[in-house]
This record gives structure tokens, sequence and C-alpha cells, in this order.
């Protein structure tokens, strides 16, 4: 799938928002990626996936576990887990903790997992999945996620690949650019604002 027919999905979902969003990190934007309403809709969530997937398969080879943060990780991480044939597993905050694996779930020796992330928009959420992930005796090989919105300057830890690599400007709180400063923020996501 071409990057423009990715960016065609998210337009036509209704998923390309425009305000004044505290994202994940903290940092500040005039636009959201919402990947929840791709992800309602579940024959353009596959579209997505299934070519995620292709690429995953081209880059890093054959994937036994596809590990994904939640909560936004989760649904594209079973779909592009269904496509690549894998095991679909996820790592999820109890609150003030960092990731974990719970619920049983494991990496065990011998096997390959990919993660696979929504959006990347510092690569903090994917770095923090796999320093989670670093006592499992399988191979993280890689990371993918739909949109890379830093400009290919997320650092994950291991290669990141990405359907679309776009370089969206986020702020610091206090460096805010009057049109941002003029308009009440909103947090869309399900990191807890640091107090
Ligand atoms: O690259 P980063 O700077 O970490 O930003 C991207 C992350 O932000 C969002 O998650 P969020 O923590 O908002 O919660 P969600 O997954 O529940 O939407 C998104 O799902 C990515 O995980
Ligand atoms: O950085 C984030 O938190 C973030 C950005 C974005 O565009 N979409 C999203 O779901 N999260
Ligand atoms: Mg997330």
């Amino acid at each position: 799938m071409m990057p423009e027919q990715v960016l065609e999905e998210f337009r036509n979902a209704g998923a390309l928002l425009e305000g004044h969003f505290i994202l994940s990190s903290g940092l500040h934007s005039g636009v959201f990626l919402q990947k929840m309403a791709i992800f309602s809709e579940p024959p353009r969530t596959e579209r997505l996936c299934r070519a995620l997937a292709e690429a995953i398969r081209e880059r890093f080879g054959p994937v036994d576990i596809v590990v994904s943060p939640a909560i936004g990780g989760i649904v594209p991480g079973y779909e592009t887990a269904r496509h690549l044939g894998a095991r679909a597993i996820f790592v999820e905050r109890e609150p003030g903790k960092p990731f974990q694996l719970r619920r049983g779930f494991a990496i065990p020796k011998g096997t390959r997992a990919v993660i696979v992330e929504d959006i990347v928009t510092t690569g903090l959420s994917a770095r923090e999945c796999l320093a989670s992930l670093q006592d499992q005796d399988g191979e993280i090989v890689g990371a993918a996620c739909l949109i890379d919105r830093s400009g290919g300057r997320g650092e994950i830890g291991v290669p990141l690949l990405s359907l679309v690599t776009l370089d969206i400007p986020a702020y610091p709180a206090d460096a805010l650019p009057p049109e941002l400063a003029a308009i009440p923020a909103v947090k869309p996501g399900s990191r807890a604002i640091p107090v």
C-alpha cells in the first residue's frame, strides 16, 4: 500500500484531527491521528494491517509473535498477527507502573517477535515496550507502525518500519506557537498525565 493510500484511509475514516492535543510524550501538537476512528472499522483495519504484515514479512522475515503496547497497539497488533499467522500479545500498564507482559503472555526461547505500534511520535511507548521485554528469552527482531509522525527520528532500539513517515510538529508545553496557546488542549490517549 502506497503512503498516499494509507493517508486516504485515515482521511476517509475522519482520523485526521486538527485542534490542540497533548500527546502521550507530553508534547503538544495541532494534529492528532485518531487511530481508533480506523480501528472501529474492521475492513479499513484489515486493509492497513495486511499491508503492514506484508512489509514486516519482507523486512524482518518470519515472525512468531506480535507484541503491542496497550491500548492503541492491541487492535492493529492482533490484526497484523492474523495476516502474519503469528500470535498476538500485548504489554500493559497497571496504574503507576511501567509496561509489563501479564495474563500469561511470554516470548519463549527460539521465537521471533515484532513490536507493532499504531502511531509513533517520539518512540517513547515503543521503547518502553521493548524495555519491558528484556527478560524474555525470544528475539525482538524489529518494530512496525502504521504512521511514524516523528519524521523518522523516533529511536526505538530495534529497526522501525512504517507504512508512512510524516514530520508533524510537536512542541513542549512552554514553547507553544500562538495558534495553539489560544485554544484549550485535550489529551486523547490513555497514558496518565504526570502531576
Ligand atoms: O511515540 P510516542 O511519543 O510514545 O507516542 C505514540 C504513542 O502514543 C499513543 O499512545 P497513548 O500513550 O496516548 O495511549 P493509547 O495507546 O491508549 O492511545 C499511541 O498509541 C502510541 O503508543
Ligand atoms: O503522540 C501521541 O500520543 C499520539 C499522536 C497521534 O497522532 N495519535 C495518537 O494516537 N497518539
Ligand atoms: Mg499507545
